[in-house]
């Protein structure tokens, strides 16, 4: 049975439609991220699903409950972790943990989930003195606090630097292994390629695409980049017949192919018969930022 499932879910704010008859579902356990651009809806249907935001029409089903009636019993069941959570400065770690975990009826142990986000060393700190990465780490524990069967994520790498994003990436992967269903919203593509089960693609309202990263890949018909450095002595004049006309700059050449595997065929067996080292040799396929932007770019705004 999904954790999730949303059906033709809408909601207008007088007369722009930020959610329009968008359907998907979360499968129990998956991690699944929603992306889109600014102002494309995700904070609208997250608070709706977390029950704070109502809808216009459609059906939310989340845990088996209609957020929009679950109550504090279906918020109980649920984890959310906020861009920027105010905190009470005078505290220090362990006590706001404390107290966050003393709120629900099934819960972590405090120490442990103070491990768990990696701020061991910090339980004695007042808030004051976290520095941003590991305010967010609090974040993170406080959002765990309830031992929640489901965990919204918003934005949660936003100012990270790329340590403490690995690190992130690292904990989320670690809750998903402990079954927890997650709904991430994310700016960034690297972090939803790595972390989502499937992502959904949002923009103005309307959902473009659902499906794994690969599918989305796949989907988009982007080409592959190939590229290589060729030695001094060596012109592109000599190079085989490819399916594209190589750019060349320098000694360096780019193709962007359709057809990237017999590409690469000819490409290495004509080096390989004609003794010549291609330095710095790489296929890039599509990443799913560039499948991204190629379907947040081409679909127009119809507002
Ligand atoms: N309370 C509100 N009143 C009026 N319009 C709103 C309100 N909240 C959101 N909107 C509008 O609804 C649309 C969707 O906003 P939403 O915050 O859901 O987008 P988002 O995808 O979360 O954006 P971002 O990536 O910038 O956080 C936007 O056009 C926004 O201006």
């Amino acid at each position: 049975m999904a954790t999730i499932a949303v059906d033709e879910l809408t909601r207008a704010y007088g007369p722009v439609r930020a959610v329009d008859r968008v359907s998907f579902s979360v499968g129990d356990g998956e991690i699944f991220a929603l992306l889109g651009p600014n102002g494309a809806g995700k904070t609208t249907i997250v608070e709706i699903l977390e029950g704070y935001r109502s809808r216009d029409s459609g059906t939310v089903e989340v845990l088996g409950c209609d957020p929009a009636s679950g109550g504090s019993a279906y918020r109980a069941r649920i984890g959310v972790v906020l861009q920027s959570a105010g905190f009470e400065e005078e505290f220090t770690v362990r006590e706001l943990v404390r107290l966050q975990c003393a709120l629900y009826p099934r819960r972590h142990d405090p120490d442990e989930l103070i491990d768990l986000v990696g701020l061991g060393d910090k339980r004695t700190t007042r808030v004051k003195a976290l520095s941003g990465g590991q305010r967010r780490r609090l974040d993170l524990a406080l959002g765990l606090a309830g031992a929640p069967e489901l965990l919204f994520l918003d934005e949660p790498t936003t100012g990270f630097d790329p340590a403490a994003r690995h690190h992130a990436w690292d904990l989320v992967a670690r809750l998903r292994d402990l079954g927890t269903t997650i709904l991430l919203t994310t700016h960034y593509l690297e972090e939803a390629q790595r972390l989502a089960d499937r992502v959904g693609v949002l923009r103005s309202g309307r959902l473009l695409a659902v499906g794994t990263s690969d599918e989305l890949r796949a989907g988009s018909h982007l080409p592959t980049v190939i590229s290589f450095g060729l030695p001094a002595d060596r012109s592109a004049a000599g190079l085989p017949v490819l399916s594209n006309r190589p750019e060349v700059r320098g000694s360096r050449v780019r193709l962007v192919s359709h057809d990237p595997l017999p590409d690469t065929r000819r490409l290495t067996r004509w080096a390989a018969e004609s003794g010549t080292l291609l330095s710095d040799f790489a296929v890039a396929p599509p990443t799913l930022e560039d499948a991204y932007l190629a379907l947040t770019e081409e679909s127009a705004d119809v507002r």
